[in-house]
């Protein structure tokens, strides 16, 4: 199966799993989700969340704990490289309608990058979106200094293994409500 394939195979897989999930049971996933990360993330340090869209799993619940430790990416446009800024409080649509800080929000580089997955596999091998922001920003952070990577997905997003590409950088680890990998 080529990448495109299985990609769309993965957010099909994800989307019958959100669907049939109850809300009381989706509460508490994420709720433990949130703790699984609060215990695994250092105590001091940037952490790069995400808002999640569809059927992502939503880490808001640890932005809320880590305060003003918590940043989100920010785009200007579409075809920039994916920035961080703080997170705050105040949120407005982005270039891909995804919900990130307002343009006077502090840029900041993150210590801890939460990765929101298409795919991964148990050696940290990841699929996102396809578009190479999450490549590119580990690739460029990590250069930079020492990053904690950490995937997070729902269970069911997890396979044994996929073939990783040349420029993939594997996450430290990855995180589901009921598991931590690597
Ligand atoms: N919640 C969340 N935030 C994120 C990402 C992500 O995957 N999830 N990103 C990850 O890089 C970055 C934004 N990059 C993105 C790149 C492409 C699309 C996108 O095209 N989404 C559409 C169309 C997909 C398609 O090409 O078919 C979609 O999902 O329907 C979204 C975000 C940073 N923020
Ligand atoms: N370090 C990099 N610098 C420039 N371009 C990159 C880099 N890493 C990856 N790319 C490009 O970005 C695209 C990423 O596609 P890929 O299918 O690997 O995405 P993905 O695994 O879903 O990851 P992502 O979540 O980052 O989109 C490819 O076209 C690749 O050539």
């Amino acid at each position: 199966m080529d990448k495109p394939a299985f990609r769309r195979e993965m957010r099909r897989r994800r989307a019958a799993f959100v669907a049939a999930l109850p809300a009381s049971e989706r509460e508490a996933l994420l709720a433990a989700l949130a703790e699984r990360l609060l215990a695994l993330i250092p105590d001091t340090g940037i952490v790069a969340g995400y808002s999640a869209y569809g059927d992502e799993i939503d880490v808001s619940a640890l932005g809320t704990a880590l305060g003003d430790r918590y940043a989100l990416p920010w785009f200007a446009a579409r075809e920039d490289p994916m920035t961080f800024r703080r997170a705050g409080t105040a949120r407005e649509d982005g270039p891909f309608r995804i919900a990130q800080p307002t343009a006077d929000a502090e840029i900041v580089e993150p210590d801890v990058l939460l990765v929101p997955l298409v795919a991964a596999d148990l050696a940290g091998n990841r699929v996102g979106q396809g578009k190479g922001h999450y490549d590119r920003a580990l690739a460029g952070l990590a250069a930079r200094k020492p990053i904690l990577t950490l995937g997070i997905a729902w269970d069911v997003q997890v396979v044994e293994a996929l073939p990783p590409d040349p420029w993939d950088v594997p996450l430290d680890r990855v995180v589901t409500p009921s598991r931590i990998l690597g």
